[in-house]
């Protein structure tokens, strides 16, 4: 597997290394790439679950599901660790089958296309298809799903944090609401009323809305770097 590094704070997270998607807002910043067994990758993230006392880990990066091996890596973890996979979607389903994972985290940057691929530089096409096969299948997946976005005023606002509500209200799927942290994208963060503002209207549509208000899905940790190349 191809790492960029490990990040430890209430969880352990796993960066990998590479996207498809160039989101002009992300926060990413990836190190040095370092190629890993799945084995050798366990056994690290097993050493750092001890020394911290932590069994919950979040497989993020980068985008997980590019990685070939990352279905044999959730099958290590499977049953040691509690987790989860925070995902672009738009290649979950050429994975969905084999992997061994506790919570999947589809992040949907826009429904609209034109402003996807203006933020992305790539259609979601793919992302809603996986998010609505998530969708369909709710009653017989064995994990937790859940869809979020990235509000930056301005871009991706009330309106459009709206439409994507509508979107997954047809399955009632729970939603997080991310604030937009400024990084390369010149945005402020949005205000605490936007924030409220925006999941007042998504509750219209759907009966678990979340926001950063409540929790911090990706939150800044001590960075772990890997030597140790194959
Ligand atoms: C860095 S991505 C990695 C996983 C996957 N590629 C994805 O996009 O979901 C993890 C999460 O961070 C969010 N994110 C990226 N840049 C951000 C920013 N500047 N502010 C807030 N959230 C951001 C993404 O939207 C995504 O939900
Ligand atoms: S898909 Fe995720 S990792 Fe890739 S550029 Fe977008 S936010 Fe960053």
């Amino acid at each position: 597997m191809r790492i960029s590094h490990i990040s430890v704070s209430d969880k352990i997270t796993l960066l990998v290394y590479g996207c498809n998607f160039k989101c002009k807002y992300c926060f990413f910043k990836p190190q040095d790439c370092t190629k890993l067994t799945t084995k050798c990758l366990y056994d690290i993230l097993s050493k750092i679950g001890r020394v911290y006392n932590l069994s919950r880990i979040t497989i993020a990066g980068g985008e997980p599901t590019l990685q070939e091996d990352l279905p044999s890596l959730t099958k290590l973890l499977d049953g040691n660790f509690y987790s989860i996979l925070s995902t672009n979607g738009s290649y979950l389903l050429e994975k969905i089958d084999k992997l061994k994972v506790n919570e999947v985290h589809v992040n949907l940057k826009a429904l609209d296309d034109k402003k996807h691929k203006i933020l992305t530089s790539q259609s979601n096409k793919r992302v809603l298809e996986a998010i609505e096969y998530l969708g369909e299948n709710k009653g017989d997946l064995n994990f937790k799903v859940e869809i979020s976005t990235v509000l930056i005023p301005g871009i991706i606002g009330v309106s459009e944090i709206g439409k994507i509500a509508k979107f997954i209200g047809r399955w009632d799927l729970p939603y997080h609401i991310i604030a937009h942290v400024p990084s390369k994208l010149n945005m402020p963060r949005p205000s605490k009323g936007i924030i409220e503002a925006v999941k007042n209207i998504s509750k219209k549509y759907l009966s678990n809305v979340s926001t950063s208000l409540e929790y911090r899905r990706h939150r800044k940790g001590k960075k772990i770097l890997i030597q140790k190349k194959v």
